[in-house]
């Protein structure tokens, strides 16, 4: 009898050490078309109650080449993890039952405001900590996490190749660069003597935004940088879960493939420990590591100060913030401490911070203190760590940050998912794991200076309430206009007031357009030095200095002036520059004719008249209008 035969055959399985898979009959029938290394994968499943995968398999010989590719999916999946898919899959069962219990993370948790930094642009002090922070540089590396989609901007290219103005059209990327290259060149100038630093930049990519990134760098001839001073590292995304007891789901297109979604930014730290980057860096002498978001053309105005501030107060772990009005949908950087003593500084979305505060004695919840703002500073999830004990503490982890998750429940009995869900974590929670003698802090600066992040496209923007920032390619744009001309008031030029317009449904304030190159103005003592007497500058007006050594001595700018000149010609710009100048006209983003990259920001530039002055040969040069 056929049965019989079946059953003798696999008591013959059995008895090989095959029972292990009798509770998949159909995973079991296909065992003779695996590998030994694809069967100890199937084992491990099975052993975690993944059997479900292996209902649909056919009969050996049928779909045999997609059978082995699901596994090599699996292998994928089990080495990009630390401590592989057994850990993934545990660590789910355990958050999911957390999460149906409605456990709050903050359980025995009581929240003070930590300390920290507080700056003030162009006090002494700003001005002593940019110093530190350059010379610091040449020990440092950069990490650029950027494989995030940025769904909520609704750009289809990755965000790095947005302009961070349209004035000079220079993109994320390239201004992220040459802002490394710059301060490269000052460390190593201070540092006279010894060998030239080379600072490393780490970009963390993944599928979504890898090959983009790639092309970019690479059409581009690395934007000035050397190709070997940059690697990238491809995140991968982590398996998803369809229900309470992490049972991996199946893509609905593919039933041989798991399908997956990101795991988000935190994945940075576990990748930057297994491509054994971080042992390079020790080698080399390196001491901060330096983390940033991909649309922040702000940023690197903040960078040499707090770098200052990590050097100076010898900080392991150094928060970038900016002040935060309670309430504000940024996470608050907090000190909780726990009834068992243990403590930590870390970031508190602001949806948990104020129901823990009123769970703890602050009945008010998380409201303005005497500045105007909540006590616990935003965070603009900008680290600075210190490489030694950063190291350490990813010997001990692997780079494992703690994770999340978040299921949308069908009902209220929590039992099962309206779509499948994953485990995700966030590159901030990273000192959730040190021990309370690490040195963490952070560094406050003012928002118009160190943020002014591209996340949110224009229909979405412009529903934002009055007087909350729109974090839009609009505002983004407006903010560094913004910024430059604050720092030459600061300077001591005579800026002209903002006026205020409206771009694709946002109020914006329009200030001259001023851009300059990193190497002009990487800090501010630069741009003290190389803005002279009396000069001022109209609101219509638009400024682009280009070149190291270029100084502007009692000018008087009502129009464009766009000044280029290689490092070895110095320049000396006076007397009073009056065109046309270039105008911004109003457009609209649902406009199709407009290439998107323009159309998110409500305006174009109309180039109608500039001055453009070009110094090419070394020697030292004065223009006078
Ligand atoms: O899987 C991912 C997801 C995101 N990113 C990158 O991480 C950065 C941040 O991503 P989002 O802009 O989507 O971040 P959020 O707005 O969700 O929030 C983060 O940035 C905020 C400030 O900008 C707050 O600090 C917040 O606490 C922090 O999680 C981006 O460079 C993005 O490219 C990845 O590399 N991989």
């Amino acid at each position: 009898m056929a049965s019989s035969v079946a059953e003798k055959l696999a008591g013959v399985r059995v008895a090989n050490g095959e029972g292990w898979a009798s509770v998949a009959p159909n995973l079991r029938k296909n065992l003779g078309v695996l590998s030994s290394e694809e069967i100890e994968l199937a084992k491990m499943l099975l052993h975690e109650g993944q059997k479900h995968l292996f209902d649909h398999w056919p009969e050996p010989g049928v779909d045999d080449g997609r059978k082995k590719s699901f596994f090599d999916q699996v292998a994928r999946l089990n080495s990009s993890y630390p401590g592989g898919l057994v850990s993934y899959i545990q660590n789910a069962k355990r958050l999911l039952a957390d999460s149906k219990a409605g456990k709050n993370p903050y359980d025995g948790f009581t929240p003070s405001v930590p300390s920290g930094e507080v700056l003030k642009f162009g006090d002494d002090d700003f001005i002593m900590l940019e110093e530190v922070g350059v010379r610091e540089a040449r020990k440092a590396a950069f990490v650029l996490v950027a494989g995030g989609l940025g769904e909520r901007l609704g750009y289809k290219g990755i965000k790095l190749s947005l302009p961070v103005e349209t004035t000079t059209g220079k993109c994320f990327i390239q201004h992220y660069i040459e802002s490394i290259l710059a301060l490269q060149e000052a460390s190593s100038r201070q540092a006279q003597g010894q060998c030239k630093a080379e600072i490393p930049l780490v970009i963390m990519t993944s599928d979504d935004t890898h090959s983009p990134t790639v092309d970019l760098l690479e059409s581009n001839n690395y934007f000035g940088m050397k190709s070997t001073q940059v690697t990238l590292l491809k995140q991968e995304k982590v398996a998803c879960l369809d229900d309470n007891d992490a049972r991996l789901a199946l893509d609905p297109n593919d039933k041989y493939k798991i399908q997956t979604k990101p795991h988000g930014h935190g994945d940075v730290h576990a990748l930057l420990y297994s491509s054994g980057i971080l042992e390079i860096w020790r080698s080399a002498g390196i001491k901060w590591v330096l983390f940033f978001q991909d649309t922040n053309g702000l940023l690197f105005k903040a960078i040499p100060a707090s770098l200052g501030v990590s050097a100076t107060k010898g900080y392991h772990v150094n928060s970038l913030a900016v002040p935060r009005k309670a309430k504000e949908a940024i996470g608050g950087i907090t000190k909780l401490t726990h009834t068992d003593g243990r403590s930590m500084v870390i970031n508190v979305e602001y949806n948990q911070l104020d129901p823990l505060l009123r769970a703890t004695g602050h009945p008010d919840g998380d409201v303005n203190c005497d500045t105007g703002f909540s006590p616990f500073p935003g965070n603009i999830n900008q680290l600075i760590l210190e490489l030694e004990p950063y190291f350490e503490e990813l010997s001990k982890t692997r780079g494992a940050i703690s994770e999340f998750v978040n299921p949308k429940y069908k009902g209220s009995t929590k039992t099962s998912f309206k779509s499948s869900t994953r485990l995700e974590c966030m590159m901030q929670d990273y000192p959730k794991t040190l021990s309370p003698s690490a040195r963490v802090g952070f560094t406050v600066m003012d928002t118009w200076l160190a943020y002014a992040p591209v996340k949110n496209n224009p229909e979405d923007a412009a529903k934002v309430p009055k007087g909350n920032p729109y974090h839009s390619a609009t505002s983004g744009e407006m903010a560094i206009y913004r910024a430059n001309s604050l720092i030459l008031k600061k300077a001591g030029a005579q800026m002209a007031d903002p006026i205020t317009d409206v771009f694709n449904g946002q109020e914006v304030e329009v200030w001259p357009r001023i851009t300059w190159s990193p190497r002009w103005g990487l800090t501010f003592s630069d741009v003290k030095r190389k803005v002279e007497a009396e000069c001022s500058v109209s609101q219509i007006s638009t400024l682009v200095i280009n070149g190291q050594n270029v100084f502007l001595d009692s000018l008087s700018l009502d129009g464009t002036l766009i000044v280029n000149a290689i490092d070895e010609a110095e320049v000396k710009v006076t007397g009073s520059v009056q065109n046309k100048g270039w105008v911004l006209e109003h457009i609209d983003y649902k406009d199709t004719s407009i290439p998107e990259k323009t159309g998110i920001r409500g305006f174009r530039i109309q180039k109608i008249e500039q001055l453009e002055l070009n110094y090419t040969e070394p020697g030292n040069f004065c223009f006078k209008s």
